[in-house]
């Protein structure tokens, strides 16, 4: 699958200067050594933790649709996740579960993690990021239920804040059969759960 540029020249110059003054506001000296290049790699890390603003998850799905009689549940678990809070710009990050159960269509297992990584590399707040996953899946697969779970710590409750520095959040999204049926849920979770390895 082709990458898209991440890094757009004139966004780089622009941001650079305003962490160029950022670095003097915190009292820094941007001018010294080890800082002289720091703006612009700044510049560059945002705009790679923010590049899923130019990707389009459902797209990403529509790559890879087969379609297959397969009808029991596909789950991908323990897909890393590495998201910003809108709240502070500061990481979140943990792990993701998906789950579907087809109704005719698979995609290709690649493209779940890369739908996560579209969805993370933006200004989030994980609740959202948990929804915005599970309906892309529902709209492009429309399968027979859909599962979503996302385990995150944040760092804005961590390295600030309450410093709470052992806190996760867990949240969570269902569709279909995940909703209407306790024990497929049940088997979801017990499959997230289980060390199989
Ligand atoms: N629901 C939700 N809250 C988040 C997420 N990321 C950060 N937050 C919270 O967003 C809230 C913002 O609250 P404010 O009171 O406006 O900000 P603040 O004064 O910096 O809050 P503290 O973090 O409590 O110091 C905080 O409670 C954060 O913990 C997220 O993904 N989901
Ligand atoms: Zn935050």
């Amino acid at each position: 699958m082709q990458e898209k540029l991440i890094y757009d020249d004139k966004v780089t110059e622009k941001l650079s200067a305003v962490y160029k003054e950022v670095l003097g506001e915190i009292g820094e000296d941007p001018n010294r050594e080890g800082l002289l290049k720091t703006p612009e790699r700044v510049a560059k890390a945002l705009q790679y933790l923010t590049k899923g603003y130019d990707e389009d998850p459902e797209e990403i799905l529509k790559g890879a649709l087969f379609n297959e009689e397969y009808s029991e549940m596909v789950i991908v678990k323990d897909i890393e996740v590495y998201s910003m809070c809108e709240h502070h710009m500061l990481p979140f990050f943990g792990k993701a579960h998906i789950a579907y159960i087809p109704d005719g269509k698979i995609v290709g297992l690649s493209k779940l993690p890369r739908v996560v990584d579209a969805f993370a590399r933006r200004l989030q707040v994980q609740e959202r990021l948990t929804i915005e996953i599970r309906d892309c899946i529902e709209k492009t697969l429309n399968p027979k239920g859909v599962a979503v779970v996302l385990e995150c710590n944040h760092m804005c409750m961590q390295m600030r804040g309450v410093q709470k520095q052992n806190s996760s959040t867990t949240s969570s999204a269902f569709t279909g059969l995940f909703l209407s049926n306790d024990s497929t849920r049940k088997e979801f979770i017990n499959l997230v759960q289980a060390k199989l390895h």
